[in-house]
């Protein structure tokens, strides 16, 4: 059983289920007051660590209607008592009985308070807890124009649970939204936060973990689980165990079906990301005339020559004599194939063996109709499309780029297959409703290859699975985390545009090392 604090780092809540722990706690007895006394006093500490010096600053507070406003208020008679200079933004006339009890007293000890935002323009640090996960409807004019006038004066601002003007479940910007440095996150991870487009406004977030019981968080999410992909998951797959005793073929035997004349490249990045799985035996099929670059780039793979299309694309899988697909634990499917090798993609399908389509290969069951093909599969099928990929997969589907966790999981749910979808937050969806979201990434993956490199690392991880007993969404989500912290390692070496998918193959071993230390 996982320790609470790794519990607590890998679970991620939607508003309703943020509010539905919230009642349970107040039911069993906390006080709601108390609660938020613990809470700001936990954000008072964090807000002095970050930012030690600010004796000499002024603190700029804005305060909103509700509970969000009712934390930036108790931090605000923190820092008073600590003499800090600190100012009061607040514009809402309604406020909730405890916010108001709050704006009241911190009046009384004579904090100035202010209508209008202008009044805070020279706060050196703003605390932002103008809304949290009660924010509704799109905001009003008034607040969102003081929003954006924060937002021009490029000032430190620590949000509070969520920068204030984000969906809590979607991320979605309702009309502006708070561009914060700092995000503290109560108690648990806000889906919001982890959704593509939230990033520019979340900042460097953190989770303040405010002793919520683990069986509130159980008897609310149960079943129903966004897991955040850590390290410490990561690592309880990675490296793949083998026992002292083995060969080759008993450490997972991989087909990769990739490459054309047109793009030779991608066959090879695809077997880079292969080898560093580990995979114990690695086939490649390409067309016959890219066989040689194949050979020289990858010595140790089985590299299989296929008859070629008018256009260089593979015309029929040539497998060696007594091998036919049944001899692989998984194939790959997919990078620069073209849509010339159709029937190739046909074939894999209709086979029983576990499969995973990219690139092409998924433009190919697009055009075949993604849905009814893949319900006619039993074995397991993983898709990893990216944002336009998806689209064509997934026509009648809700945007991924309006809600990346509800597209995922529909997808999951209509096609029956594992879908990763493919962003700055990468989501993992299961037929059963269970989702990943992979927390930290690197915008210098956008470049081609990265793919290809991902599907090789995940295919070979996936054809040792079954032998190591390891779940196949365990895989999917390890290759996520491991392909992401691969490159956060090269992009911290060589900047973020230092990381060519090549180069990355080379720093799988050593950022898995580096953690693989770090915890021994
Ligand atoms: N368990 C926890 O996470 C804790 C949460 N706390 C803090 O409380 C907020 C949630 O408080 P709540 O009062 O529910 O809502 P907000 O403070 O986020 O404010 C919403 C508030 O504003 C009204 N409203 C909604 N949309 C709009 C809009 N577009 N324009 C104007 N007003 C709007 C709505 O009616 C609400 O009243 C959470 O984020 C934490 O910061 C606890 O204090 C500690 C534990
Ligand atoms: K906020």
């Amino acid at each position: 059983m996982l320790e609470r604090q790794e519990q607590i780092s890998q679970t991620i809540v939607t508003a309703q289920q943020m509010r539905d722990i919230e009642a349970r706690i107040f039911a069993a007895g906390m006080p709601v007051a108390a609660l938020m006394e613990k809470v700001a006093g936990l954000i008072f500490r964090r807000v002095q660590a970050l930012y030690p010096n600010l004796q000499t600053q002024s603190v700029g507070i804005l305060t909103g209607p509700g509970h969000n406003g009712g934390d930036a208020l108790v931090v605000a008679r923190e820092l008073h008592f600590c003499g800090y200079d600190v100012k009061i933004y607040s514009s809402f006339s309604k406020l909730k009985e405890l916010t108001s009890q709050h704006l009241q007293y911190a009046q009384s000890l004579g904090i100035p308070c202010y209508e209008s935002i202008e009044q805070l323009s020279d706060c050196d640090l703003l605390i932002d807890g103008l809304f949290g996960f009660g924010l509704e409807r799109t905001l009003t004019s008034a607040i969102a124009q003081a929003i954006n006038q924060i937002n021009s004066w490029s000032k430190p601002v620590v949000s509070i649970d969520l920068p204030s003007g984000l969906h809590t479940d979607t991320g979605e910007v309702l009309g502006t939204a708070i561009r914060a440095t700092h995000t503290f996150c109560l108690g648990l991870w806000k889906l919001g936060l982890l959704q593509d487009h939230a990033l520019e406004y979340v900042g460097k977030a953190e989770l303040i973990d405010f002793d919520i019981p683990l069986a509130d968080v159980q008897a609310v999410v149960g079943t129903n689980r966004i897991h955040r992909i850590t390290q410490t998951t990561a690592l309880s797959t990675l490296p793949l165990p083998r026992p002292a005793v083995t060969h080759k073929y008993k450490e997972g035997h991989l087909l990769l079906i990739c490459g054309s004349r047109r793009y030779s490249g991608g066959a090879i990045l695809t077997g880079l990301g292969a080898r560093v799985s580990g995979v114990g035996m690695l086939s490649i099929a390409v067309p016959e005339s890219l066989k040689p670059l194949l050979v020289a780039q990858l010595p140790e793979a089985l590299i299989i020559g296929c008859p070629e299309t008018q256009t260089g694309a593979i015309a029929s899988l040539q497998l060696p004599e007594n091998t036919d697909l049944s001899s692989f634990n998984a194939i790959a499917i997919g990078p620069g194939l073209t849509r010339d090798a159709t029937p190739i993609v046909q074939q894999v399908l209709s086979s029983d063996r576990p499969l995973i389509l990219d690139a092409d290969g998924l433009n190919i069951l697009a055009q075949m109709g993604t849905i009814p093909t893949l319900q006619k599969r039993q074995a397991v099928t993983i898709l990893t499309p990216h944002a336009g990929e998806f689209k064509r997969l997934f026509p009648d589907l809700p945007d991924p780029m309006k809600d990346r966790v509800r597209a995922v999981r529909e997808a999951a749910a209509q096609s029956g297959a594992i879908v990763l979808l493919k962003g700055a937050r990468t989501a993992i969806a299961n037929s059963q409703n269970s989702v990943w979201i992979n927390p930290e990434s690197t915008p210098a993956l956008a470049r081609g290859g990265s793919g290809d490199v991902l599907t090789g690392l995940l295919s070979g991880l996936l054809a040792q699975a079954k032998s190591k007993d390891i779940s196949v969404e365990k895989i999917v989500a390890t290759a996520a985390w491991w392909h992401s912290q691969a490159a956060i390692l090269a992009g911290g070496e060589r900047t973020e545009l230092g990381v060519d998918a090549f180069t990355l193959t080379n720093y799988f071993i050593p950022v898995l090392a580096s953690a693989w230390k770090e915890l021994n």
